[in-house]
């Protein structure tokens, strides 16, 4: 399984916002990005998630069967600032509902819903409204989206934004585990996600194309 990006650039409005981005993940990998605001950190993750078109360059994924490249965004699951969750519906309904958007892309099968929440730590609430939940609660109610259908790749911006100390724990153990069963992580983060053995990637943001790299 590979999740390549080679020398892609990206353009918010009239300005680029990063040019000769390259990577190339393999089953198990992570790749941490990092770097001050407004360094292009979301913007990268929304191109490599295919939520927005590159200006340039290309991502690229392949399975180990030898099947045709795909666009990552297909096989990812991608958790942005927000949680994507509506707030009149019960947790067990938009749960549900992503199961049932996101299909099966992956082969494996997902958690029932109680066992995402019980995997999140939240168990016995999927019945009440997501917009009753607090901020924490919330949060790991959208990580839990990541377990009810199986997405080889996952795609994280801020994962642990509202978590306490043992959401952060939880929600390594859970990076750490979709990695050892072959997944591959790209997130974004101002914490350490307490991932073992990830790569870093530091966003310099315009400086690159200050630098006179674009062209
Ligand atoms: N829709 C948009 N139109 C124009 N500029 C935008 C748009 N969205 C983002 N930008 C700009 O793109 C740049 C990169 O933003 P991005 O959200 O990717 O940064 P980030 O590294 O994720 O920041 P943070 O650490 O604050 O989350 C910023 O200067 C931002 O103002």
């Amino acid at each position: 399984m590979h999740f390549t990006a080679e020398n892609l650039a990206a353009r918010r409005g009239e300005d680029l916002i990063f040019v000769n981005i390259s990577f190339h993940l393999a089953a198990g990998e992570a790749l941490v990005l990092t770097g001050k605001n407004g360094s292009g950190k979301s913007t990268l993750l929304r191109v490599a998630a295919g939520l927005l078109r590159p200006e340039k360059g290309t991502v690229i994924f392949r399975d180990e069967k030898g099947g045709e490249d795909r666009h990552p965004g297909e096989v990812s699951h991608y958790l942005g600032h927000r949680n994507a969750m509506k707030n009149e519906l019960t947790v067990a309904e938009n749960l549900d509902f992503w199961r049932a958007f996101l299909g099966n892309p992956g082969g494996a099968a997902g958690l029932s819903v109680e066992d995402a929440a019980d995997a999140v730590g939240l168990s016995g609430i999927t019945h009440l409204p997501f917009g009753y939940l607090s901020a924490g609660q919330q949060r790991r109610m959208a990580f839990a989206k990541l377990l009810v259908a199986h997405r080889p790749i996952w795609i994280l911006d801020e994962p642990t934004a509202a978590l306490d100390a043992s959401a952060d724990r939880l929600f390594a153990e859970l990076i750490a585990a979709h990695l050892t069963k072959g997944g591959i992580v790209l997130a974004a983060t101002h914490q350490p996600l307490g991932v073992e053995n990830a790569r870093e990637l530091k966003m310099t943001g315009f400086a690159g194309v200050d630098a006179g790299v674009w062209g």
